[in-house]
């Protein structure tokens, strides 16, 4: 498959130049971890929940991530006027059906998130199989006219015309909490300053796989791992991100 290093450098740039509003409807285990990477990579969160101010909050962003982690009722009622306050503002959203496959209740929500057209579903393996019925990746994609961006010790992004596999990252990506939701947080950044959704989905993926494998170095375990991946965040740069590509 084709290298997205180049594509992923310049989106990272453009990030960085713009530092798009993510507004990020998430769940309350992830909310600070999310706000922390995307401040790190050069972006502006934002994370009320409240219906009374979300669609205001969505229509000045730049992109929107919707995140099933924790949904009590204010989450409930917000998601829609998310959804619609995106599509008027013309922001593509990303999708994070977190625990899709733990409940019917939260699979029925996951999937009246997926008929409201995200631009990207990202998604480990076991949502992904919970959200996509006995279809495959790519055939789950086209069906739901999104891309998947399914992440795992390698990631597949993947829509009707494109795929592409990031294989980057470290294991001590999966031993703190929400570093997915912060994926799909970096995602929504992405899609920000990159329309093509695989493309973007791609892009983020890759620099938090990077991210990830440099911060390994610089930690001790999961709780130094932590700050070290926000500082190596902060500082990464496409000289980092090829050098990454030729040790894969
Ligand atoms: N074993 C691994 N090796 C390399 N990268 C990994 C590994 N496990 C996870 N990652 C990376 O960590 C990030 C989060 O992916 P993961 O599939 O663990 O999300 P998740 O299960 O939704 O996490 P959470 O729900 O805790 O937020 C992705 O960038 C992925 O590539
Ligand atoms: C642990 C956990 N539980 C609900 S959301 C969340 C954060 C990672 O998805
Ligand atoms: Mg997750």
């Amino acid at each position: 498959m084709e290298s997205i290093v180049g594509r992923t450098a310049a989106a990272l740039e453009g990030l960085r130049a713009r530092a798009p509003r993510i507004h990020c409807i998430t769940n309350t285990v992830a909310q600070n971890f999310t706000a922390n990477v995307l401040l790190a990579l050069g972006a502006v969160p934002s994370m009320t929940v409240a219906p009374q101010e979300v669609p205001g909050f969505v229509k000045s962003a730049q992109g929107l991530l919707v995140n099933l982690g924790t949904v009590d009722d204010e989450r409930r009622a917000s998601i829609p006027l998310a959804f619609q306050a995106a599509g008027d503002a013309g922001l593509g959203v990303v999708l994070d059906p977190v625990l899709a496959n733990r409940s019917r209740a939260r699979l029925d929500l996951a999937l009246e998130c997926l008929a409201m057209g995200p631009a990207i579903v990202r998604a480990n393996a076991e949502e992904a199989a919970a959200l996509s019925g006995g279809l495959g990746p790519r055939e789950f994609a086209v069906a739901a006219n999104t891309t998947l961006a399914l992440t795992g010790p390698v990631d597949l992004v993947v829509n009707g015309t494109s795929a592409y596999e990031v294989r980057h990252g470290h294991s001590l990506m999966a031993r703190i909490t929400a570093m997915g939701c912060a994926a799909s947080a970096v995602a929504a950044a992405f899609l920000a300053v990159e329309k093509d959704p695989a493309i973007a989905g791609a892009a983020a993926l890759t620099v938090m796989g990077v991210a990830g494998e440099e911060a390994a170095q610089a930690s001790r375990g999961p709780g130094s791992f932590v700050p070290a991946f926000l500082d190596t965040l902060y500082s990464l740069d496409a000289g980092r991100l090829w050098a990454a590509e030729e040790t894969a």
